[in-house]
């Protein structure tokens, strides 16, 4: 089974195959540098789901795999203040809708919050927070705001998980 992966971002690489590897079937990974089709910060849960489908229709698309796998970051405004907010897709071009699922949510801390409102992107003020470089490629907002509990890795392979037996629950009723 090839499955396409939309991003070539190596912490969502890596949750990919964390999370097939307790699958039991031989698979190949495709990492296909997709459009998210939808704003590079997303503000909504609606929108961060519509970039994780985009991610998965178009990589499958694009390589030809028969499992399509998109994984999409964002944050939601509440009134508890600014959540991460993280979404993945699943396609595989004979299922009737995609199939969509989520990831753990945390509250951001309220001097990130008030960057964000001014308009900024979340990925130049983690990076100006954290005196680094590129942290969604490695720990991720996640990681910094769980003082490592729990990384942006490890998040995105549970949402992983989820897709991948809630699509093994479909093919089982398609089946019968
Ligand atoms: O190459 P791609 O796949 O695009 O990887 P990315 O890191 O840019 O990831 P996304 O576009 O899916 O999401 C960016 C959003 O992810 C969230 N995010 C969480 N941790 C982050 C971090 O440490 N750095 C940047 N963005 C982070 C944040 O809400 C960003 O707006
Ligand atoms: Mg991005």
């Amino acid at each position: 089974m090839i499955v396409s992966i939309g991003t070539t971002n190596p912490a969502k690489v890596r949750a990919v195959k964390l999370a097939f590897a307790e699958i039991d079937l031989i698979q190949e990974f495709i990492e296909a540098d997709v459009s998210s089709g939808v704003s590079s910060q997303p503000f909504s849960d609606e929108e961060t789901m519509k970039g994780a489908i985009n991610r998965a229709e178009a990589s499958r698309k694009e390589t030809g795999a028969d499992i399509g796998i998109g994984l999409e970051g964002g944050v939601v405004e509440t009134s508890f203040g600014f959540f991460l907010c993280n979404w993945g897709a699943l396609t595989d071009g004979s299922l009737s809708q995609p199939i969509v699922a989520g990831g753990a949510r945390i509250q951001l801390p309220l001097e990130i919050g008030a960057e964000l409102v001014k308009g900024r992107e979340l990925s130049d003020v983690m990076d100006e927070f954290s005196h680094r470089t590129e942290t969604g490629k490695n720990e991720g907002a996640m990681g910094i705001f769980t003082n490592g509990a729990v990384d942006r890795t490890e998040m995105f392979a549970h949402v992983v998980k989820l897709l991948a037996g809630r699509y093994q629950y479909e093919k089982s009723r398609q089946s019968l």
